[in-house]
């Protein structure tokens, strides 16, 4: 593609060069330029882009977009320098690719918990309302039943225009992604057009990277602050931040609840561990008030999950009863709440609660449907070079809730395993100590577990969910929590 065309609806601040130029590829990373590839330097958390800028030329570079141009500038290439590269990133990849979230009915989700749960429940709903739909998760991508794998919860600018490139060629009409606070703030969503726009939650998380709490809400409301007016913008109205999402957001302005008045609401009417029977409300909807729906999901956060689909099922124009029809179809989502019972009555469950929030959630759950008989053993770890004040909190609650702890690891990354377990134990000093044990080896957690229940008890392995693999020192190592419980139990 010619610069020029790529330089569409972009606010430079100077260029120098050539326009008429032809480029390959828009590449941020200089270790990835090929011949006449487009390089643009972006200032990251270790690095400054800006420094490789010359070994980009050397590679083969022909476009340099930058916020500060080099001293020398070379006479064969061409130079764009911008305010923001972060923001002209997306505007160029949206350019290059042809806009394609322009020819979509493009939903982001963002929040602390529940993203991956609804975009996936939202996949699945479309699809069996027979439309061909993407989806952009952490789990993998999809582009109808084509399975793409994925890096992040959010992929970056250049790569999320290629794949909504790729689903508008094979004739998606729906894409439910997810979008981290991390894209938010690194601008990976720069120039989408999105029809929708989702709250589900904020709690603790993250603040390695945001710093503090107000600034991680910050980066959440700024996904609010960017939809268009023809948009919707759905919140959690049970939040404390829902409506802090809608201040001054030119979308749609549509809440859900289960506990007070908002445009829509559920009620849980009855739950076993099989599922749980919902009534669904609609403020302006006569029509709907009083339906039922079965679904074979559980706990509080499922009501609130399966709430949120139905209400941008809703927003999107679908029918009510088609909706709840395909709902209770709905299995779930691979390793959230991922039941098994092995052959001598031992119920596992694998969740991919690794936030305090999502933990407590899951036990409450639990211990909300457990009979009194019950035990209920909780295997727990965190993870590594990740934010480090969730550990305490997150045993605190493990022991809390549970008849049993096991603390250990779960993706140490480059941190000791050790450090990370003894990060945690700061948090359950307070706590008999005959209520919990620390094994570093997760396997060997999971084998104890195992070897301590009886029938009927309870194993709760939480922190890797779908993950099929543990990430130490750099290297990631086949390790899936459900294949260690199976080979445990039977
Ligand atoms: C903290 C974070 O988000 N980091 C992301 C960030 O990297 P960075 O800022 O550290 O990059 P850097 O190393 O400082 O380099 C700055 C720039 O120079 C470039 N560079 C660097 C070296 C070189 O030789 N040449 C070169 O051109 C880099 O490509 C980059 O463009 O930009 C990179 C490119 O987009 C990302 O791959 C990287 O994600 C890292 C791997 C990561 O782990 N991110 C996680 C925390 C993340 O984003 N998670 C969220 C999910 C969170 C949730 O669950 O809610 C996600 O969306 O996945
Ligand atoms: N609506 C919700 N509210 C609170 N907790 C939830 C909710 N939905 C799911 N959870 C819990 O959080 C865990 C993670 O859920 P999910 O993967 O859907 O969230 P996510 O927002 O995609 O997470 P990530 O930031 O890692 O991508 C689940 O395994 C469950 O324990
Ligand atoms: N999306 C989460 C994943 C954490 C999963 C957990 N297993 C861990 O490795 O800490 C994050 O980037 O913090
Ligand atoms: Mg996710």
């Amino acid at each position: 593609m010619e610069i020029i065309e790529l330089l569409k609806n972009l606010k430079t601040q100077s260029i120098h060069g050539d326009l008429e130029i032809e480029i390959n590829q828009i590449q941020f990373d200089s270790r990835k330029i090929a011949k006449n590839d487009a390089y643009v330097a972006l200032k990251g958390t270790v690095a400054d882009g800006h420094q490789f800028i010359k070994q980009a030329i050397q590679d083969g570079a022909k476009l340099i977009v930058c916020e500060k141009l080099p001293v020398f500038l070379e006479s064969h290439i061409t130079y764009i320098q911008v305010e923001d590269t972060a923001q002209a990133l997306g505007k160029l990849a949206g350019n290059f690719y042809g806009n394609p979230s322009k020819k979509l009915k493009l939903i982001g989700v963002t929040g602390t918990n529940g993203k991956t749960t609804v975009v996936t429940i939202l996949y699945k709903l479309f699809k069996k309302l027979g439309y061909n739909v993407g989806l952009i998760s952490t789990i993998h991508n999809k582009i109808k039943s084509r399975i793409y794998p994925s890096t992040h919860t959010t992929p970056n600018p250049v790569e999320l225009n290629r794949l909504l490139a790729e689903m508008v060629k094979k004739r998606c009409t729906h894409v439910f992604m997810e979008v981290s606070s991390h894209a938010i703030v690194q601008k990976r969503i720069e120039g989408l057009h999105f029809k929708g726009g989702v709250f589900t939650n904020i709690s603790h998380d993250h603040l390695d990277y945001h710093g503090t709490f107000s600034d991680y809400i910050r980066a959440k409301k700024g996904f609010f602050d960017i939809l268009p007016h023809t948009s919707f913008a759905l919140v959690n109205q049970d939040d404390k931040r829902g409506l802090v999402m809608l201040q001054n957001c030119k979308a749609k302005h549509v809440t859900f609840s289960m506990k007070s008045m908002s445009d829509y609401k559920v009620r849980i009417m009855d739950s076993s561990f099989e599922g749980m029977q919902l009534q669904i409300e609609e403020k302006h909807n006569e029509k709907i008030n009083g339906k039922e729906t079965w679904t074979k999901l559980i706990g509080n956060f499922n009501a609130y999950n399966l709430l949120t689909v139905y209400a941008v099922a809703m927003l999107l124009e679908e029918d009510e009863d088609e909706i709840l029809t395909e709902l209770s179809n709905i299995k779930g989502v691979n390793g959230r709440f991922q039941r098994y019972t092995s052959s001598l009555g031992v119920h596992t469950i694998v969740d991919y609660a690794h936030t305090p929030d999502a933990l407590e959630n899951v036990l409450k759950t639990i211990s909300e449907i457990k009979k009194p008989h019950q035990n209920l053993i909780t295997v727990v770890g965190c993870g590594g070079n990740r934010d480090k004040t969730k550990r305490p909190e997150m045993a605190k609650i493990a022991a809390n809730y549970s008849d049993w702890s096991i603390f250990t690891s779960d993706n140490p990354r480059t941190e000791k395993p050790k450090a990370i377990i003894k990060d945690m134990l700061e948090g359950v000093k307070d706590v008999d100590c005959s209520k919990y044990q620390t094994i570093i080896l997760r396997k060997e957690a999971i084998e104890r577990a195992c070897s301590m229940a009886q029938k009927d008890d309870i194993i709760l392995v939480a922190g890797k969910g779908h993950e099929t693999y543990q990430e130490i020192n750099g290297e990631r190592f086949d390790f899936d929590d459900r294949v260690i419980l199976k080979e445990s139990l039977e």
